[in-house]
């Protein structure tokens, strides 16, 4: 393959001096199709991935000098069920961010910036996979995001499973290929010399680095190790520890809906884009309950990820190729947290859902439809913890408090449940970002 010329920023001239264009160069000057109305203002409570609240609601008006006729662009989308989301992450604070980072579901310890979702990587670049509600003049209706309100969207792209999901490839056949994690061992002949072990060959074709050290003893091919085998080798080198995890968990873990989410049809099960997850975390959640726990970056530990058996990918029944992921995703310390409202809070919810207060004439909720709809978005948000590594920790016995649509909620957290206290009406309308603002320069 012929390798990529290196054109960075500094080197916008050819040899003859003439200037590449932008493009060529991967500098692009974005202008965002439009700015995300979302019920969540702010990000402390806003869910870490789309699938933690499927109740979390959100409209993209495609802007005017984008294109005259914007209704025009979304032509035809109303036919898909899902839509990628490409955005800023435009209150991310600074431009900077390293190379190692400390996702929560670590609680504490590091890893690639690139072998995670954070916010904060070169370029703060936002992907979300959404449920497209309606689409309606030159607006599109989403629903399960992870957004702020007025963060810049750059794009939309139909989620087509045939293209964006594994199980869906097709692949020469009986052939090695590093796309489907498979091993077949090389010949001394083919061996060139150089080492092509089982495991450079299944890091080649895994989604995330997760080397072996040892040298002396060769792994298992990938579809000779069990997943057991792999929680084995996992707790052997990271010292994990052992927490019993409840059944959400594992579905918030692989981004899927909570199984007790009345609006998860079957046909949405079935084309979604997790469905591929879906049967695997299943029969993954068996074994999870059946031994007695999970494993866990060490608490209170900033250490780095320990070397890992990968969690090897072996086919689904049809033949058709697994995706893989790591083993701190799957078995996180994160736990599904109880979600209780005092009877004050109760009252709070219901009050804000008929417009407040007798006489005072508050607006009821803009994305929600009801106040049991706002009450299941508020526990799916909790349930999933969404404080920091830090307030975990440090500040424990902290109220904490996040606006979903017109609520703003107080809550507390114990060990193992959110309680929330009091929700009142939002004081502060979110106020829209300014475009001229969030015209973001790529790659520069
Ligand atoms: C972990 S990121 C994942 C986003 C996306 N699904 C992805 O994988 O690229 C989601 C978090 O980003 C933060 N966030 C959402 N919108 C943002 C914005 N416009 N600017 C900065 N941070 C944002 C919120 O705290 C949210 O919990």
């Amino acid at each position: 393959m012929r390798g990529v010329e290196e054109a960075g920023p500094h080197s916008p001239a050819t040899p003859c001096g003439c200037v590449k264009p932008t493009l060529e160069t991967g500098n692009i000057l974005t202008e965002p199709i439009g700015y995300l109305e979302s019920c969540f203002s702010a990000k402390n409570g806003t869910p870490r991935q789309p699938s933690v609240c499927s109740y979390s609601r959100a409209c993209l008006r495609i802007r005017k000098n984008i294109f005259n006729n914007p209704e025009h662009s979304l032509m035809g989308l109303e036919q898909f069920s899902h839509v990628w989301i490409l955005f800023v992450f435009h209150k991310n604070g600074h431009l900077s961010c390293k190379a190692k980072v400390q996702p929560p579901r670590l609680n504490g310890a590091k890893t690639g910036v690139f072998s995670t979702r954070s916010p904060h990587r070169p370029n703060a670049i936002g992907l979300t996979l959404a449920k497209l509600d309606k689409v309606e003049g030159g607006a599109v209706h989403l629903s399960g995001i992870d957004m702020i309100h007025g963060t810049p969207v750059l794009d939309i792209k139909p989620y087509i499973a045939d293209y964006d999901s594994p199980q869906n490839m097709t692949e020469p056949p009986g052939d090695f290929n590093l796309q489907n994690n498979q091993y077949k061992p090389k010949t001394d002949s083919q061996s060139d010399g150089k080492t092509e072990s089982c495991e450079q060959q299944q890091l080649s074709g895994c989604d995330e680095p997760q080397p072996y050290h040892s040298t002396k003893e060769r792994p298992k091919c990938p579809e000779d190790r069990t997943s057991e085998e792999n929680y084995q080798k996992h707790k052997d080198t990271a010292k994990i520890h052992q927490t019993l995890p409840k059944r959400g968990d594992i579905a918030v873990d692989l981004g899927l809906e909570s199984r007790s989410d009345p609006s998860l049809s079957v046909a949405e099960e079935h084309i979604g884009p997790y469905g591929l997850e879906k049967s695997f975390s299943t029969e993954r959640t068996e074994k999870k309950l059946r031994r007695e726990g999970g494993a866990a970056a060490p608490q209170g530990s900033s250490a780095e990820m320990q070397p890992m058996a990968p969690h090897c990918p072996a086919r689904t029944a049809d033949g058709a190729p697994h995706s893989t992921v790591p083993v701190w995703l799957r078995e996180a310390p994160a736990a599904t947290l109880e979600v209780r409202f005092t009877p004050h809070a109760e009252m709070d919810l219901t009050q804000l859902g008929s417009g407040g207060e007798p006489g005072v004439g508050q607006a009821p909720f803009k994305y929600f439809q009801s106040a049991e709809e706002a009450k299941r978005a508020i526990e799916a948000v909790l349930s999933a913890d969404p404080r920091s590594v830090y307030r975990r920790k440090l500040c424990q016995d902290r109220l904490f408090y996040f606006t979903v649509d017109v609520a703003h909620v107080t809550c507390w957290f114990g060990d193992g449940f959110a309680e929330v206290l009091r929700i009142k009406p939002a004081s502060e309308p979110v106020r829209m970002t300014n475009p001229v603002e969030s015209l973001v320069s790529l790659g520069s």
